[in-house]
């Protein structure tokens, strides 16, 4: 039976990390790190995690400001919104919750986020900065809290074999751009990769980011590979409730790999404590002050 990486332990350690090092900035150079959500619509999910945010980003000690906007806002009013957070000093990151409502172009809005209070990390230029590897961007938050656990758990990733199942700007990408610092040998799939269990079978790190709940079966995964499974698939319950289920068959896969993350309790809670690193690490940048360790 695998390990079950305990994503929620991990991210709890990461926010009270986050928590002393607020704290001594607090104290030390009299400012308290801003992050600014957004969010367009009424989305029952999108307003749990933008809860959750607001709650988890207090905690640390930072300041929380939330930004509601009816479902109907237009563009040019979101933008505007944006610029006003790009300009205000308190507010050292934005993130703006997607999905957007359709008659907004997201990637209108993304652009014009300052790249240096880009905390998801989505803007072109972070993306860029990432893909070169030789500069100091801004990373997205889900990759950046699975590859945090990846080398908690595997220590040195060099020359391992990875597969990233999903080719997302915000998880698939961003993942591989880093698995290949990391020099893992890496292959994005796809929903047009031919072979898919085959090619998983192959992985010695397997990152599940495709939204369809389950399709990674046990037979999909070659024994002793480590399992990251970013799926976060709402599904309905006969009752009429709601489970979270992930893009791994969780049951089969725990048979075979070593490592595993849940579903929930394991990319998840790590997303939203790397939102909180991202934001200090932008406020000390942006305020040109040390990170303290
Ligand atoms: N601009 C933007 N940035 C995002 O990072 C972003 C977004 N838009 N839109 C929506 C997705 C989704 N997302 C999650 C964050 C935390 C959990 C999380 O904490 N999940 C818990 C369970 C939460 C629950 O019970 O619903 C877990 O997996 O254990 C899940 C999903 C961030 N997103
Ligand atoms: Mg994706």
């Amino acid at each position: 039976m695998a390990e079950i990486i305990d994503g929620k332990a991990f991210a709890a350690q990461l926010r009270a990390h986050i928590g002393r090092r607020v704290a001594r900035l607090v104290a030390e150079e009299g400012f308290t790190p801003g992050l600014a959500v957004v969010l367009v619509g009424d989305d029952p999910a999108s307003q749990v995690y933008v809860r959750n945010k607001a709650a988890q980003t207090l905690e640390a000690g930072m300041i929380s400001f939330e930004h509601r906007l009816p479902a109907h806002t237009a563009q040019p009013e979101l933008l505007a919104l944006v610029r006003r957070l790009n300009d205000d000093p308190a507010v050292d990151g934005i993130l703006v919750q997607l999905p957007l409502p359709a008659q907004i172009d997201a990637d209108v809005i993304l652009n014009a986020i300052d790249p240096a209070k880009d905390v998801d990390g989505f803007h072109p230029l972070n993306a860029g900065l990432l893909a070169t590897g030789n500069g100091f961007g801004l990373v997205p938050c889900t990759p950046l809290g699975a590859l945090m656990l990846l080398r908690d758990r595997l220590g040195d990733l060099r020359g391992l074999n990875a597969v990233v199942v999903g080719r997302s700007n915000i998880v698939g990408k961003p993942m591989a751009q880093l698995l290949l610092r990391e020099d893992c040998t890496v292959t994005v799939a796809h929903s047009r990769t031919r072979a898919l269990p085959e090619l998983c079978r192959s992985a010695d790190i397997l990152v599940a980011a495709v939204g369809r709940p389950g399709m990674i079966r046990g037979d999909w995964i070659k024994p002793g590979a480590t399992v990251i499974d970013v799926g976060i698939n709402r599904i309905g319950l006969p009752d009429g409730r709601a489970r979270l289920t992930g893009d791994v068959d969780f049951a089969e896969a725990v048979t075979v790999a070593a490592h595993i993350t849940p579903v929930p309790g394991g990319v998840g809670p790590m997303t939203i404590a790397c939102l909180l690193h991202n934001t200090l690490t932008a406020a000390c940048r942006r305020r040109g002050v040390e990170l303290p360790d």
